[in-house]
C-alpha cells in the first residue's frame, strides 16, 4: 500500500461525543440556549474535529501552494502566466495580501512551488517541491499523470506534516496559478453535472467577450475529459498541481484532526477532490467564506458547507479563510473561558410564572 493509501485508511469521522459534550456545555453556559449562533455550531464542529471537548486551535498555519497551468495559453485569464512567478517572489518578500493577513493572525506562513513554469528555485524564503513544469493544456491535453497527481497530493501531505512540525493546531490554505479558476470550473463541473454557466466564472477580472471564450475552451476540456472516471483519473485530467496539493493537504488534516478553513473558488474545488478521494474528509472542513466568484456558492453547495463569512472577496491565496480565522478563535474561547450558569449563580430555568 502507498504513504497515500495508508493515509486515506487512517481518516475517521469526526468525533460525536467530544462535539455532543461541547453542545452540552455550551447549553449550561451563561446566555440563552443558542444565542451565540453559529460560534456555538463552530465551537461544536471543532470539538467534533479535534476529538477534544474544548478544542484549540492555535496556532494557524498558512499553506499557500504555487502552480501554473497549460490552459492560460488559451487566454481564459485576465493576467499572463509570469505573474505566477511574480506573486510567488512578491509572498516571499511579504507584499501580498496574505502576508498581511497571516500577520494579523499570527499564523505560519509557508510558500510551496508545486510547478510555477519559471522554477521559483533561488528565491530565499519558498518551499521547493515540484511535481512537474505547470500542467499540460487541459483543452487538448491530460494536466498530469496519474503519478504526478499522486505526487502532487503529497506535497500537500508534506506541508501539513511540516506545519504540525511547527506546532500548528489548524490550516488555511491558499493558492497561487493563473488560469486556475478556469482547472477548478473544469473539476466541479466533471464531478457535479453543473452547467458551464454554472461553474465559470470572470477570475481575475474578464470581460464579456472573454469569459464566452474561457466556456468555450473549458467545454472543450470537458468533452475530452473522462468525467465518470475515478476522483484521482478526474484530478489528473483536468486539475492543476497547487489544487491536488490542497486535496492532499485536505486529506493530511483529516489524517491529524485538524480544521481546515476553506478559502474561495479554487480551494472550495481541492477540499471537494479531498472528499471524492475520502468522504469522511469532509468532517474536517470549516468554509472560511463565499467570494465573488461566480460558481463559488455552487461548490459550496456541492461540498455541503455554509460559510462563514460573505465579503465580496475575489481573491483566493487563503485571504477569506484567513479573515473567517478569528471566529474559530473566539469560538474555542467561548466555549472554555465563558462562566456556566451554576459557576456565576445565574438562573439557568426560564421564565415559568404565568402572564
Ligand atoms: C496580481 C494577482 C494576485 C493574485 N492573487 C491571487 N490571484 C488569483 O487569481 C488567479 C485565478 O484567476 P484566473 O483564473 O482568472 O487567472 C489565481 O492565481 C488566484 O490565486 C491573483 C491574481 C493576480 C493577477
Ligand atoms: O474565489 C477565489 O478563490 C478566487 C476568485 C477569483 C480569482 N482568484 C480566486
Amino acid at each position: 500500500m502507498s504513504n497515500l493509501d495508508i493515509m486515506l485508511e487512517s481518516i475517521q469521522p469526526a468525533c460525536a461525543a467530544s462535539r455532543a459534550a461541547a453542545l452540552a456545555r455550551l447549553d449550561q453556559l451563561t446566555k440563552p440556549r443558542g444565542s451565540l449562533g453559529r460560534l456555538e455550531w463552530l465551537a461544536a464542529e471543532l470539538a467534533g474535529i479535534t476529538a477534544q471537548p474544548l478544542p484549540r486551535v492555535d496556532a494557524p498555519a498558512v499553506l499557500v501552494f504555487a502552480a501554473d497551468h497549460g490552459i492560460a495559453a488559451e487566454g481564459v485569464s485576465a493576467f499572463p502566466q509570469e505573474v505566477s512567478a511574480q506573486m510567488v517572489a512578491n509572498f516571499a518578500a511579504g507584499g501580498a495580501a496574505i502576508n498581511v493577513l497571516a500577520k494579523q493572525i499570527d499564523a505560519y506562513l509557508e510558500v510551496v512551488d508545486v510547478g510555477v513554469v519559471t522554477s521559483c528555485e533561488g528565491i530565499e524564503g519558498v518551499i521547493i517541491d515540484r511535481v512537474r513544469n505547470g500542467t499540460g493544456n487541459i483543452a487538448v491535453e491530460d494536466a498530469m499523470s496519474l503519478d504526478e497527481a499522486r505526487e502532487a497530493l503529497m506535497v500537500g501531505v508534506r506541508a501539513v506534516e511540516r506545519a504540525r512540525h511547527q506546532g500548528c493546531r489548524s490550516l488555511i490554505l491558499g493558492e497561487m496559478g493563473i488560469a486556475n479558476t478556469s482547472s477548478s470550473s473544469a473539476l466541479l463541473a466533471a464531478w457535479t453535472g453543473l452547467s458551464l454557466q454554472q461553474v465559470v466564472g470572470r477570475g481575475t477580472g474578464i470581460d464579456d467577450q472573454r469569459l464566452a471564450h474561457k466556456c468555450r475552451v473549458i467545454e472543450k476540456a470537458l468533452s475530452r475529459a473522462r468525467t465518470e472516471a475515478d476522483p484521482l483519473a478526474v484530478l489528473a485530467q483536468l486539475g492543476g498541481l497547487e489544487i491536488a496539493a490542497m486535496a492532499g493537504a485536505c486529506l493530511a488534516a483529516a489524517a491529524a484532526r485538524l480544521p481546515v478553513v476553506v478559502d474561495g473558488f479554487i480551494a472550495t474545488v481541492a477540499a471537494l477532490a479531498a472528499t471524492r478521494l475520502c468522504p469522511d474528509a469532509s468532517d474536517y472542513l470549516i468554509a472560511g467564506h463565499r467570494s465573488d466568484e461566480s460558481g463559488h456558492g455552487h461548490a459550496l453547495q456541492a461540498l455541503g458547507v455554509e460559510p462563514l463569512l460573505s465579503l465580496g472577496l475575489r481573491l483566493g491565496e487563503g485571504s477569506g479563510a484567513a479573515l473567517a480565522y478569528p471566529l474559530l478563535r473566539s469560538a474555542c474561547a467561548v466555549l472554555a473561558e465563558m462562566a456556566t450558569f451554576d459557576d456565576a449563580g445565574v438562573t439557568a430555568e426560564p421564565e415559568t410564572r404565568p402572564l
